[in-house]
């Protein structure tokens, strides 16, 4: 198990982290959200050594993290930490030596990861002269070549297209398989929702919700019903009761009906604008799920009493 246990750490008297904790499983992909701000960077600088925590710790295996262990955790930094000067092929090779690989393992890994991460034809460029999207995946290779034990990337995802997204997918897919856990932040929550067994959300330096995002939904969402009503003027919804509006747009409604509230009366209500071309239940998206566990909890308190 990666242990991430008790964390606190201010700066001054501003308290970035509050008691953070989760744990990642050998094998599963843990997703780390949270607000710009919230701390996601520096729980994971601490499980690095990069930053003191006030008290907590970040265990790998049951022992805390230490310089030894680190070296078997690949790991991806928010800041980056690449040389501009020096040639991919050549900058892979000295990451994987730097983590315990000998030449010849070292000069394989790097032609690998140079590969599938497609970079093959860039390997004897200088990294300053790559885009900024390839350099990211230069950063990525680097955090993968020296055949880590435990991933912790500090979004990984952005700054790449489509393509490199996939290739990056199937290669944290293929580490998770092989019994790595991995820990990654991002804004991006689709992914987040598509790769993640679990998905952790900060705010306010304290975990505000975490599992797998069935039991998010389950915890967080109440029931939710898209109505498409062409012909509706804006806040239709609004006056039904035991009804929140989640989303509106261009007659495209999102409710939070009440446990009690009649999906009937609100699909009344509906064909009294005019037409209903769409009215279904649906899940909560993990984007909704992070609005509302993120919410201010004065603000939370007011839905509740309006939903009820
Ligand atoms: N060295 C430091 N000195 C003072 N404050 C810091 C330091 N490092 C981080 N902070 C503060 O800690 C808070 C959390 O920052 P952190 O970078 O961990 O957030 P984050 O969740 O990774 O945000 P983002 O999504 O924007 O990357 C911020 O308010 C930041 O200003």
């Amino acid at each position: 198990m990666l242990e991430f246990d008790g964390l606190h750490k201010s700066y001054g008297d501003h308290h970035v982290l509050e008691g953070v904790g989760f744990t990642v499983a050998p094998g599963s992909m843990f997703g780390f959200c949270g607000a710009n701000g919230a701390g996601k960077t520096t729980t994971m600088r601490i499980a690095m050594g990069l930053a003191r925590p006030d008290s907590g710790e970040v265990r790998w295996r049951g022992r805390p993290l230490d310089e030894g262990s680190r070296r078997r955790v690949g790991y991806m930094p928010e800041e980056r930490g690449l040389y501009p000067k020096m040639r991919v092929g050549e900058q892979l090779t000295y990451f994987a030596r730097l983590h315990g690989l000998d030449a010849a393992a070292a000069a394989r890994a790097a032609e690998e990861w140079a590969g599938r991460l497609g970079l093959g034809e860039r390997r004897r460029s200088r990294v300053e002269e790559l885009s900024l999207g390839n350099q990211q995946r230069v950063q990525l290779a680097a955090a993968l070549v020296s055949r880590p034990e435990v991933l912790i990337l500090d979004e990984p995802f952005s700054g790449l297209d489509p393509v490199g997204v996939d290739a990056l997918a199937e290669a944290l897919l293929e580490q998770c398989r092989a019994g790595v856990p991995v820990v990654f932040s991002s804004h991006q929550l689709d992914l987040v929702e598509r790769l993640c067994d679990a998905v952790g959300i900060l705010a306010r330096g304290r975990m505000v919700a975490s599992g797998t995002v069935e039991e998010l939904r389950r915890r967080e969402a109440g029931r939710l019903l898209r109505v498409v009503a062409p012909d509706a003027a804006p806040g239709w919804a609004g006056a039904v009761p035991g009804v929140r509006v989640v989303s509106e747009r261009a007659g495209d409604t999102v409710l939070e009906l009440a446990e009690d509230t009649d999906d009937q009366v609100v699909l009344a209500a509906a064909l009294r604008t005019g037409r209903v071309t769409h009215f279904a239940w649906r899940e909560a998206t993990l984007v909704e799920l992070f609005r509302e566990a993120v919410a201010d909890p004065a603000q939370r308190t007011a839905r509740e009493e309006v939903a009820a």
